[in-house]
């Protein structure tokens, strides 16, 4: 491997004093005085958690994964609290290891114990029951458990091609219109499965009304440009994706009976030219997934699609959204990494490349889970 030049690093004003204080945290005299300490014990106990559970965050999620795989929480919304032996025979698991799931559960707060040793919904666990998105999210995560199981070789690209990269194929590919229904299945269900999420906080943040003609690009098989043509009766909705994926929308349309209002269009967004003429276009959940390059040519052919003076909805996690930290540059970062293509990004990051695209007036609109998606707005030049 070729040795890499280092640059030399700057000294700051505060070096001195942060390597004090790395040193104090990490001297073992130190943490056991500060964990006796009345004014510090507080801080020191919390910091012991905070450590363990980054620590132990992985089996957490293995613990989610199988209440949503065994679907525990549909049944506990459909049916009730239950006993540990009525679950386990539900479950078809062995009594124990019912006990040991249900207890493991409950600890998170996924499940609750009720009264008459039974278990029931937990605080956690009640907003997942009977949500299909969810659910399609966390048991897609299997995926990308594989892939982190070496993440040092997942970095320095020793793990060879992941299951995730698999999942989306469109990450590892310059040619993504050759890309088959069977090979684009798994995520368009997942995102049409999901959209939801996505779709009830942008509608919150901007009214569709005084719009005419939306363009989705990357809309996947056309799950939200029905939710906006049912949510905006005056609204034409053209939804962009590759052929493979568009082929599912028309008989989504139909089933929604809105055929009349809505079409798809097959294409690749980097070589082929939008459909033009929308006063409104949204990329949801794309501009993550790819470069900087490749998202700089994609805003320069949707201002191109615009009419004069349109505008432009973006919406997906941002990094740095407070709050919602971790979700931007670890878990983004990483799935991202995995997938093979795409970084998260910050609100002013996406404003120097909306600038760049020729894009002005951009404005982060509030949503009320910023943790599912942020939204933000921007208008055409020309
Ligand atoms: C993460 S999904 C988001 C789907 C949808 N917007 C949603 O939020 O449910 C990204 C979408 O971009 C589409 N896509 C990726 N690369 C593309 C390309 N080069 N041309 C057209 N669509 C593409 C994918 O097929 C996929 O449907």
């Amino acid at each position: 491997m070729p040795e890499a030049t280092a640059t030399p690093a700057r000294s700051h004003w505060t070096d001195a004093w942060l390597a004090w204080r790395d040193r104090l945290q990490a001297s073992p005299r130190f943490r056991l005085w500060a964990q006796g300490f009345p004014p510090t014990r507080w801080v020191a106990r919390r910091r012991a958690a905070q450590v363990f559970d980054l620590m132990a965050g992985f089996v957490y999620s293995q613990v989610l994964q199988a209440c949503v795989q065994l679907r525990v929480f549909d049944l506990l919304l459909a049916e009730g609290p239950q006993t540990t032996e009525a679950l386990a025979r539900r479950l078809q698991l062995p009594p124990e290891a019912a006990e040991r799931l249900l207890r493991a559960g409950e600890a998170l707060g996924l499940l609750q114990v009720r009264p008459g040793t039974r278990f029931g919904l937990g605080p956690l666990g009640a907003p997942l029951a009977g949500n299909a998105g969810l659910a399609a999210m966390v048991e897609h995560h299997a995926a990308l458990y594989r892939d982190l199981a070496d993440p040092v070789a997942l970095l320095r690209g020793d793990a060879g091609r992941g299951q995730l990269a698999g999942y989306w194929p469109y990450a590892g590919t310059d040619t993504p219109q050759a890309l088959g229904r069977d090979g684009v299945a798994r995520y368009s269900a997942l995102m049409a499965a999901s959209q939801p999420l996505v779709a009830e906080q942008l509608l919150q943040a901007y009214p569709l009304h005084r719009h005419r003609r939306l363009l989705d690009v990357g809309g996947g098989d056309g799950a939200f440009a029905c939710l906006a043509a049912a949510h905006a009766p005056q609204l034409r909705v053209t939804v962009f994706d590759l052929p493979g994926v568009v082929a599912g929308a028309p008989a989504r349309f139909e089933r929604a009976g809105l055929a009349a209002r809505c079409e798809a269009v097959g294409g690749d967004f980097f070589e082929d030219a939008l459909p033009p003429r929308a006063d409104l276009v949204t990329l949801l959940r794309v501009v993550h997934d790819h470069d900087d390059a490749r998202v700089l040519r994609l805003l320069r052919a949707v201002r191109r699609a615009l009419l004069p003076g349109g505008r432009l909805l973006l919406a997906e996690p941002l990094a740095d959204t407070p709050g919602a930290e971790r979700m931007g540059h670890a878990y983004f970062g990483f799935y991202l990494w995995a997938m093979g293509r795409g970084e998260p990004r910050t609100e002013a990051r996406l404003r120097e490349l909306l600038a760049q695209a020729g894009f002005t007036d951009v404005r982060r609109l509030p949503t009320r889970v910023p943790l599912q998606a942020s939204v933000i707005l921007a208008k055409t030049l020309n």
